[in-house]
């Protein structure tokens, strides 16, 4: 059996503002197998963010637990890293691509880190940019090497907070697509926070359903579209536009002909 590589448990978060308490998450539980990709939505403001800030240990949680490899999560865990929609503030402009990649392996020896760098940054196609400046690059290329960062890190756990929201549609496809090859290469496991219905059934093993705020787990769709997808082709299937009817009617709050387990 697949090892749980992320057990999220009765989850619950109340911010607290200057018009009183408010609840943005509340009861959600679910897990990650070691290896498998996760994407989540919900409707818009639901708490998806702060469900992914409280997996990364940046908000500690009002109720419930997280645990990544079967540790409890109490401050950002050692081996995770994460990946957010806003490429252009995730990078140093001061530093190279190349030592933007090397920074999280500060402890590690010279030499590695460089190798570690160099290949992550072939393993999204910027093996020649390691010198430039990020703000040399396009939008798509600097999110590619926000990506490099957090692979060369070789995290347990990578969390995308809707990462290729920023950049535009065919670069996206482009992203979307290195993104499941080089998973399929490294056998990361992802948890991706999307807002795109479309762009979770295609990424996605497993889509979780959030419902409105409080956010909690409405259900949990296995996709079964196999390893290798394809953006006309694997689109075009009758799989996929069931599945992403499927979705979009959980999200509208339709209710679906048979029973989803959640
Ligand atoms: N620091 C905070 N203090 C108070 N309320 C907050 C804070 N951060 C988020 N919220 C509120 O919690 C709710 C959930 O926010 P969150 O950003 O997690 O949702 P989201 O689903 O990621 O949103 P979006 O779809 O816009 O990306 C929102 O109503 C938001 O206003």
């Amino acid at each position: 059996m697949t090892p749980t590589m992320l057990q999220v448990t009765d989850l619950g978060h109340t911010y607290q503002s200057k018009d009183g308490p408010y609840d943005a998450i509340d009861a959600l539980g679910f897990t990650v197998a070691a290896g498998e990709l996760v994407c989540v939505v919900g409707p818009s403001g639901c708490g998806k963010s702060t469900l992914l800030r409280t997996v990364a240990g940046l908000i500690r949680p009002s109720r419930g637990s997280v645990s990544l490899h079967g540790t409890p999560v109490d401050g950002v865990p050692e081996d995770l890293a994460v990946v957010f929609q806003d490429y252009s503030r995730s990078l140093f402009p001061w530093l190279t691509v190349q030592r933007n990649v090397e920074f999280p392996l500060r402890g590690l020896p010279r030499a590695e880190r460089a190798a570690r760098a160099a290949e992550a940054l072939a393993a999204v196609g910027l093996e020649r940019a390691g010198r430039k400046y990020p703000w040399q690059l396009s939008g798509g290329m600097q999110q590619r090497v926000a990506i490099a960062r957090a692979l060369a890190y070789r995290p347990a756990l990578l969390l995308m907070d809707e990462p290729f929201a920023s950049v535009d549609a065919q670069t996206r496809f482009e992203l979307e697509d290195l993104l499941l090859r080089v998973r399929r290469e490294q056998d990361t496991t992802i948890l991706l926070v999307t807002h795109d219905i479309d762009e979770s059934v295609y990424l996605g093993d497993r889509v979780l359903v959030l419902s409105k705020s409080p956010a909690s787990v409405v259900a949990q769709l296995p996709v079964d579209l196999g390893e290798h997808r394809d953006q006309i082709t694997t689109r075009a299937s009758d799989e996929f536009v069931e599945l992403r009817a499927k979705v979009a009617g959980l999200l509208q709050g339709v209710p679906q002909t048979e029973p989803v387990a959640p």
